[in-house]
């Protein structure tokens, strides 16, 4: 099958591939898409859209000829415990209701969900506070404040195995 994925982003094309490639035969495409959502999601309901605009404008990008679209979407909530990285990811195939499975949270310091919340890309926030460059598609903002331990890839790819896990589940009992 072929399987599109709605980003260029390495860490998200790496996870679908990591998570999906045990589990079904499949030639991907990684797709730039849009997610028809603020670059800077910043509500659960938001980062959902997001995710699951992806996974269908990947399904049916021109000439992709896919039987399945993926689409994995970061945002940053402000609750009133503090901000928290949120991710979402969906799956759409034709003529179906989309998959859908909710990621990590973790809290991010208030200075840098501040400066989020007053317009700025999370990104571009992390890039300034560890002074490095393109931190989004490497470790992420999950890799720095977990340690390491956690890295965005390996987020997403945990993220990705509960969509392609459903997916399993339905083709099963259909
Ligand atoms: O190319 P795309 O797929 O858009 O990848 P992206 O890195 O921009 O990722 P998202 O659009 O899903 O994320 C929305 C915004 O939040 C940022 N973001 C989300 N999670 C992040 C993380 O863990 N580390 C750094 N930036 C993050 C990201 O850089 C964007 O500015
Ligand atoms: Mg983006």
């Amino acid at each position: 099958m072929r399987i599109a994925i709605g980003t260029k982003n390495p860490t998200k094309v790496n996870a679908v591939k990591g998570a999906f490639a045990k589990h079904v035969n499949a030639e991907f495409i990684s797709t730039n898409v849009s997610s028809n959502v603020s670059a800077q999601p910043i509500t659960d309901h938001e980062t959902l859209t997001g995710a699951m605009n992806r996974a269908k404008n990947a399904l049916e990008a021109e000439g992709s000829d896919s039987d399945l679209g993926v689409g994995l979407e970061g945002g940053l909530v402000k609750t009133d415990f503090g901000y928290f990285l949120c991710n979402w990811g969906a799956v759409a195939a034709p003529k179906s209701q989309p998959i859908i499975a909710g990621g990590a949270r973790i809290m991010i310091p208030d200075e840098i969900g501040d400066l989020v919340f007053s317009g700025r890309e999370l990104g571009d926030v992390m890039d300034d506070y560890v002074k490095k460059n393109n931190v989004r598609q490497n470790e992420g903002a999950i890799g720095v404040f977990t340690n390491g331990l956690v890295d965005r890839t390996k987020m997403f790819q945990e993220l990705s195995s509960l969509l392609i896990g459903q997916y399993l589940y339905q083709q099963k009992h259909k």
